[in-house]
């Protein structure tokens, strides 16, 4: 917690159910991240936990390019329907890290016929520079050493572990895909080892 300050907290009703939100100053990129608890966390043993990148067009503006901002709410449901658990939001990870002004130069990229990772390649920019500290910051903070993580994406749960995390159990987040994003999850799975099965080839 060296670079992590617990800056405040408030109850958060939502569609899917009641949680706290916490907020948490980043000292190293003067960020604010999220932690939305569902339940008395503190200290528990293997809470299911969604670690989520920041998607402004998916998340806010409910996109249909990716797959975010469903998996955002399938794992609020998921976490009430559980009665326990975590949503850490990591607002530094637009874009797989390059910033909502590179994600739009990808996308229309993309519209041009490269897919997500040739699209960052033509840009000069890492395809992902995600890094995951703040989020094992978080899960330190609440004294939570082990988790089951929300995820599709081996190289997330490699990357939380490398940082102390243990991950207990990887649980898929899955969505319908659709005719707007079907080649997007089909080389987050082909390309950057996303467990994403039953796509059409
Ligand atoms: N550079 C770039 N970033 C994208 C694109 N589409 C979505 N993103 C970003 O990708 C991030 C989410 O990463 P994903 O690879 O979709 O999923 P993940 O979080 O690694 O894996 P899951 O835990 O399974 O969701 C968000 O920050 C999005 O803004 C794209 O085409 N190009
Ligand atoms: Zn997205």
């Amino acid at each position: 917690m060296q670079f992590l300050t617990h800056s405040s907290s408030a109850r958060l009703p939502t569609q899917y159910g009641d949680f706290d939100l916490h907020v948490f100053q980043d000292q190293r990129t003067d960020v604010e991240h999220i932690a939305l608890t569902c339940g008395d966390i503190t200290r528990s043993q293997n809470p299911l936990v969604r670690v989520h990148s920041e998607c402004l067009t998916g998340d806010v503006f409910a996109s249909t390019r990716c797959d975010c901002g469903e998996q955002l709410h399938h794992a609020q449901r998921l976490i009430q329907e559980h009665g326990h658990g975590l949503v850490l939001y990591l607002k530094n990870h637009e874009g797989r890290g390059i910033g909502l002004s590179n994600k739009m130069r990808a996308y229309a990229l993309q519209d041009q016929g490269l897919d997500t990772v040739e699209a960052n390649e033509a840009l000069g920019l890492p395809v992902d520079s995600r890094s995951y500290e703040a989020a094992s910051e978080m899960l330190s903070f609440f004294e939570i050493a082990s988790v089951r993580l929300l995820t599709n994406n081996l190289g997330k749960k490699s990357a939380l572990e490398a940082l102390g995390i243990t991950v207990h159990q990887q649980v898929p987040l899955l969505t319908e895909p659709t005719l707007e994003n079907l080649k997007y999850l089909q080389t987050k799975s082909t390309k950057l080892g996303h467990l994403i099965p039953d796509l059409m080839g």
